[in-house]
């Protein structure tokens, strides 16, 4: 997907894959990863999504998120009632609020230095969200990005690709371990068939929807 797809959904107020509640596979399984209560965690291509506020708020973490769209970053922090500074930090446009800091901008645009130290990741949304070839390069830049190897909770969708163009993309967890498999054990720590919960997409012809939540851990 280029730019101008994602900057068009923002600007039309097109988003499907936004929750107006915490996304409950965090819920369920950020208190069981090894990151510390202070550590900062890093929200790649985040949106506005409401688990950054609270991995802030309840978890006391330093949140870093990455997103393309300012009308994303600057709703973010509307919606959840704070004040952002905002600064040049090179090829971002940096927004930062009660531990939260936005860098609006490309992901395939930053490096290790710019992002700082990282102790976790939280990835919903996001691998899924980019076509084959660009996940290659999403898990190279990944990997360049988090040379610690944090570990990294990751959310997502399979489905029978023929049966639908993405965004979403479908990734199965074959992909998953292939894609960070060197650096990573994979557990698939939930798999849950949710077809029948997204008319969305069962309109749209799947026969067939798994949503499943990926824990990373260091090798
Ligand atoms: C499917 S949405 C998921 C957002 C969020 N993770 C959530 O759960 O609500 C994907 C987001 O990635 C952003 N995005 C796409 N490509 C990007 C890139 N190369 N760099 C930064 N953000 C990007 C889009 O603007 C969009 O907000």
């Amino acid at each position: 997907m280029d730019r101008e797809f994602w900057l068009d959904r923002w600007r039309n107020n097109k988003l499907g894959w936004h929750l107006e509640t915490v996304n409950p596979h965090l819920l369920d399984f950020w208190p069981g990863m090894p990151v510390p209560s202070r550590g900062r965690v890093f929200v790649p291509l985040c949106g506005k999504s409401l688990d950054m506020a609270w991995l802030a708020r309840e978890c006391g973490h330093a949140v870093v998120g990455v997103e393309l769209s300012e009308v994303a970053c600057r709703e973010f922090f509307s919606e959840n009632g704070m004040e952002p500074q905002v600064e040049d930090a090179g090829a971002f446009s940096q927004f930062a609020a009660e531990g939260i800091t936005l860098l609006c901008g490309d992901l395939f645009d930053l490096d290790a230095h710019t992002l700082g130290p990282v102790d976790g990741v939280f990835d919903r949304g996001s691998l899924i969200a980019l076509p084959p070839e660009m996940r290659i390069r999403y898990a190279g830049h990944m990997e360049s990005l988090l040379p610690a190897r944090p570990p990294v909770l990751c959310v997502t969708l399979d489905y029978p690709q023929q049966e639908m163009a993405g965004p979403p993309f479908s990734v199965g967890p074959e992909e998953v371990e292939s894609l960070f498999g060197n650096g990573y054990r994979v557990e698939c720590l939930r798999d849950w068939d949710v077809l029948d919960e997204s008319p969305r997409f069962r309109e749209q012809g799947l026969t067939a929807l798994h949503e499943r939540v990926f824990r990373l851990s260091a090798l």
